[in-house]
């Protein structure tokens, strides 16, 4: 009954309360079912969503009493260990979003007896151990989410009709995919050592398939004779049609999305708006007072990092130029705070007053591509790698493709690389979107102004082609290590695709890479590849630049054969280095024309 869901939820603030949010329960209250974050249905507790709000620590055993509970959200907190056994008790819950904590066990095996769970995110935690078949149990699961784990091992056969969206990137998985799994989209798989279907194919097929050849080729010539004779008397021919399914997205916010409800934000008193179904998790006097540290200033503001004292630390935009009325302010954040994509920095909430006007996004504790690039090695920097520069445009990429894909499409209209947030795996983040809308941005930054297209005049006007402009200038910088505004290209007066285009003219192509970039000696013909696709991509006329959707696609493409290949370098010691180099060297030199995508 409910007493023993309040009894629950005490037990939850006790054991990790002091900290978090959840310190304002009343516990001399007679019902929880006004605290905030729990939701009743029916006299029961049904939901229970407390995102971001500070909980610290192991979940205690307890929460198992919640016997009607449909929906437990603790994202974005700092919960560590393991899920408590008694959530086998939760026989009704059908979402279960944990993603971005430290959670660091195996996946229990309790939760494979909750049937009724539609919806699982784990993703960003520190699960180790298999992918257990369990799974297979939970015959209504729609949505599983293990993206940014420890997990290792092979992936097991799943077979779970139900299910529409997985993510099993970004872990230490090896082995071939099961082929049920091949349908799904090749990025359900990035970031492990995966082959078959849909990424490439694994070393050994090939044998399997050339003594299935043999058998094949034996029955195949009977089959032969009789299918011969057939035509012969009926004369007629059989069409097979193959359909294709269409690539899915995966979404790790899925839980906003899934939620229902309306557009609208929800406004705290004071003020705080917070976007499309957002929960209202702080309020702007918690923010005020948060401690507040300088990130930087940029073409439309400041950005501070603002630790609140719940735990949470949030990335406060405060807007200096804002050109547009409070309507059309609040119609256009609330529309660009609906963009619901991993690969995009999320607006959570915003602020207009008469003298202040803020917007409060997650905060990126990993910093951005520019410092990652250029920052200073003194203090620290280690260079990026080549797989995850590959990996950091492929999901930047990616980002901006969902923005152009939208209806209406919208551009981004400042892609940069302090725009470009890291996180822990090595993926990106976009952030700023969209923002030259409603903002002016200060127009004599150099360092804005240098990533924009030529025949950008009106900047509230930005098109998806100059998006794609920017978007090479980026590639062209990660592989260049470059800003489009140094010294050595303005000593020279050009500026960098002119600069690169002129080294590939002189057969001087190897020159043009990143000194960081050359102890990868077995990327030269990526490389290459990139540098040919950002040519295309910074093409002075928009209409010769490739769409964004085929930009991602080529990189993913390229991000997977370099994959492959250090797939096969670590199992080949015999492999010669040096001559596969001479050999890359003189092929990159041939390359005058950027092959077409
Ligand atoms: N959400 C965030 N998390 C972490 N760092 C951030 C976040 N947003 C911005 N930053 C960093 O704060 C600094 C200032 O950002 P800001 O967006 O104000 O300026 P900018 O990116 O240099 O230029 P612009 O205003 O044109 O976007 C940059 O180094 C940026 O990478």
């Amino acid at each position: 009954d409910l007493a023993s869901d309040m009894a629950a939820l005490v037990v939850l603030q006790k054991a990790m309360g002091a900290r978090s949010r959840t310190r304002q329960w009343n516990l001399s209250d007679e019902t929880p079912c006004l605290w905030f974050g729990v939701i009743c249905g029916g006299g029961r507790v049904t939901e229970l969503r407390l995102p971001g709000v500070g909980l610290f620590g192991q979940l205690p055993l307890g929460l198992g009493n919640l016997t009607h509970l449909e929906t437990l959200s603790l994202r974005s907190n700092m919960l560590s260990g393991s899920i408590p056994s008694d959530f086998a008790n939760l026989r009704s819950l059908r979402n279960i979003y944990l993603q971005r904590n430290s959670f660091s066990s195996e996946i229990p095996s309790v939760l494979f007896s909750i049937q009724s769970l539609v919806r699982l995110n784990l993703a960003h935690n520190q699960f180790v151990g298999p992918i257990s078949s369990g799974f297979n149990n939970l015959t209504n699961l729609e949505v599983l989410n293990l993206e940014g784990n420890q997990f290792d091992g092979f992936i097991p056969d799943l077979n779970i009709p139900s299910l529409k969206t997985l993510n099993v990137s970004f872990n230490r998985l090896n082995g071939s995919i099961p082929t049920r799994l091949s349908d799904q989209p090749a990025s359900v798989f990035d970031g492990n050592s995966l082959c078959g279907k849909p990424l490439s194919p694994c070393q050994g097929e090939e044998k399997k398939l050339s003594t299935a050849a043999i058998v094949g080729i034996v029955i195949g010539g009977l089959i032969a004779f009789l299918i011969i004779g057939l035509i012969l008397i009926f004369l007629c021919r059989k069409r097979i049609r193959i359909n294709r399914r269409n690539d899915a997205q995966m979404t790790t916010r899925s839980e906003v999305k899934n939620g229902g409800g309306g557009n609208g934000g929800i406004r705290n008193q004071n003020g705080l708006v917070f976007c499309g179904k957002g929960e209202s998790v702080f309020d702007l006097e918690e923010l005020l007072k948060a401690s507040a540290e300088v990130l930087g200033k940029g073409a439309f503001g400041s950005t501070y990092k603002a630790a609140l004292d719940m735990g949470m630390t949030m990335a406060v935009k405060r807007l200096r130029d804002v050109k547009v009325s409070e309507e059309e302010f609040m119609e256009k954040i609330e529309s660009l705070g609906m963009m619901n994509h991993q690969n995009l920095v999320p607006i959570n909430a915003y602020y207009y007053g008469r003298d202040e006007k803020l917007l409060v996004c997650d905060y990126a504790p990993m910093g951005s591509l520019s410092l990652h690039l250029h920052g200073n090695k003194d203090s620290g920097r280690t260079p990026l790698k080549w797989e995850a520069r590959v990996g950091i445009m492929l999901s930047a990429g990616r980002g901006i493709s969902y923005l152009h894909s939208r209806r209406p499409p919208t551009s981004h209209g400042n892609i940069k690389p302090s725009n470009i947030l890291l996180n822990r795996s090595h993926t990106a983040c976009v952030s700023d979107f969209g923002l030259i809308q409603i903002a002016s941005p200060t127009p004599t930054l150099n360092h804005t102004v240098a990533y924009r297209a030529p025949e950008v005049t009106d900047l509230r006007k930005v098109s998806l082609k100059a998006d794609v402009y920017s978007f090479g200038m980026v590639i062209l910088e990660l592989l260049t290590g470059k800003t489009p505004n140094s010294s050595t290209l303005n000593d020279d007066g050009v500026d960098l695709p002119r600069w690169v285009k002129s080294k590939v003219n002189k057969k001087k192509t190897a020159e043009v890479f990143d000194e960081e970039l050359l102890g990868n000696k077995n990327g030269l013909d990526e490389m290459i590849q990139l540098l040919n696709l950002a040519m295309l991509c910074t093409d002075p006329y928009p209409d010769s630049r490739p769409s964004m959707t085929k930009v991602t696609s080529r990189i993913d493409e390229i991000y997977h054969s370099i994959l492959l290949k250090e797939q096969e370098m670590s199992k080949d010691k015999f492999y010669d280095v040096d001559s596969a180099v001479s050999q890359q060297f003189y092929s990159a030199d041939s390359i005058m024309v950027p092959p077409s995508i």
